[in-house]
């Protein structure tokens, strides 16, 4: 009977390791959960992780704002799951990094059902924050410009406290989102789990809902319907918008990152929202009207980044045109 030696004399070598392995900027495969990634930003944030071929990519989403829609250009890749999955329930997947977005934003729907906002927000990043601890991943939470409240300094740095309603309509959202950083802080300090931090600034562009509610979209539709703009009073609030794919650029720069962050992460470009509504009537429908309306309770009176710290960790955007939004969305309007 030959020996095992002899049958491997005339055997090939074992191929070599791909060239890659040698290369410099050699990484391991990296598998990335999304979490809330059908919705406006995820949806985005997961087609620039796909692009790079050493993703795997997991998003779990809800579906209450977000849509399998958004993400239909992924269906069937060998490198995309998609899981229905609530994230107040606890999941075990193994995964190296977790982008944590699962949370309606837009204010109409998360007062709609402000209960499970807050449930969404603390047991949510309490159940991820519990993944990250158990399989060793790198967590990034995108907190928001909302933890300021109705900010008694102008423009907002990170070391800003806030003026927060603690038992207001917008609560649910701005304390849920507290408790959640204060969550990461104390799992990074006690567990020692790696977390970043974003503090998303009011972000626009395609595939925002049409109902969403938020007012870059209420009134690009309205123009495009001919409805009259409905500016809220008293019009001289103000905010910064961010284009979607700068603010993607930024969690990833954020994750990839040394820093834990809160980092703000926006656009310093600031308009009241009278003139936001001139702008879109202009750029839209110039017949157009622009009416007031009532406003709820409290509306934060002014927002600005002050992205001094962000630059240092993440490339910010420029300030963005409307137009650059308009056209790839308008395709999608009825
Ligand atoms: N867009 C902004 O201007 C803005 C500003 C500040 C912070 N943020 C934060 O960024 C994240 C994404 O915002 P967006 O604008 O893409 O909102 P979005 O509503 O479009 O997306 C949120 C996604 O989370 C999902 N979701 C909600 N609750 C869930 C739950 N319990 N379990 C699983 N999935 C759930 C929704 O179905 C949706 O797909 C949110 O955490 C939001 O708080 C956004
Ligand atoms: O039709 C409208 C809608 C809104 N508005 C005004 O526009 C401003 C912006 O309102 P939006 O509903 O777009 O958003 P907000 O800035 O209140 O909250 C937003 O900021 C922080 C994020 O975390 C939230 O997810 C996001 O929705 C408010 O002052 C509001 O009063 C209008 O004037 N007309």
């Amino acid at each position: 009977m030959a020996s095992n030696g002899d049958n491997n004399a005339s055997a090939k070598p074992p191929p070599e390791p791909s060239p890659l392995r040698k290369a410099k900027f050699f990484q391991a495969n990296m598998r990335i959960l999304v979490t809330g990634g059908a919705g406006f930003i995820g949806s985005h944030l997961v087609d620039r992780l796909m692009q790079n071929e050493k993703n795997e990519v997991i998003v779990v989403d809800n579906y209450f704002t977000g849509s399998k829609d958004n993400l239909k250009q992924w269906f069937g890749h060998p490198r995309f799951e998609l899981i229905r999955h609530d994230v107040t329930e606890p999941l075990l997947v193994e995964v190296d990094q977790i982008y944590h977005l699962a949370c309606p934003a837009s204010p109409i729907f998360y007062k709609y059902n402000p209960v499970k906002t807050i449930k969404t927000n603390v047991i949510g990043t309490l159940n991820m924050l519990g993944l990250a601890k158990r399989v060793g991943a790198r967590i990034l939470l995108t907190s928001t410009s909302e933890v300021y409240g109705d900010p008694l300094i102008h423009p907002q740095d990170e070391s800003y406290w806030g003026n927060v309603n603690p038992i207001g309509v917008r609560s649910c959202y701005d304390e849920g989102k507290r408790v959640a950083e204060t969550l990461m802080f104390d799992y990074h300090r006690q567990h020692g789990i790696e977390i970043r931090i974003a503090r998303i600034f009011n972000t626009y562009g395609p595939r925002m809902n049409i109902d969403d509610g938020r007012v870059v979209s209420n009134f690009i539709a309205q123009a495009i319907r001919d409805e009259p703009l409905t500016v809220q009073l008293p019009g001289t609030q103000t905010r910064s918008f961010c284009y979607v794919s700068d603010m993607v650029d930024g969690l990833i720069r954020l994750m990839e990152g040394d820093n834990t962050g809160p980092i703000n992460i926006g656009n310093p470009g600031e308009f009241t929202m009278l003139e936001l509504a001139e702008n879109v009537k202009e750029l839209i429908n110039p017949d157009v009207q622009i009416i007031t309306v009532e406003n709820t309770p409290d509306d934060p009176r002014q927002r600005k980044p002050d992205i001094t710290k962000g630059k240092i960790t993440t490339r910010m955007g420029t300030n963005d045109q409307i137009e650059r939004w308009y056209s790839p969305y308008g395709g999608r309007f009825p």
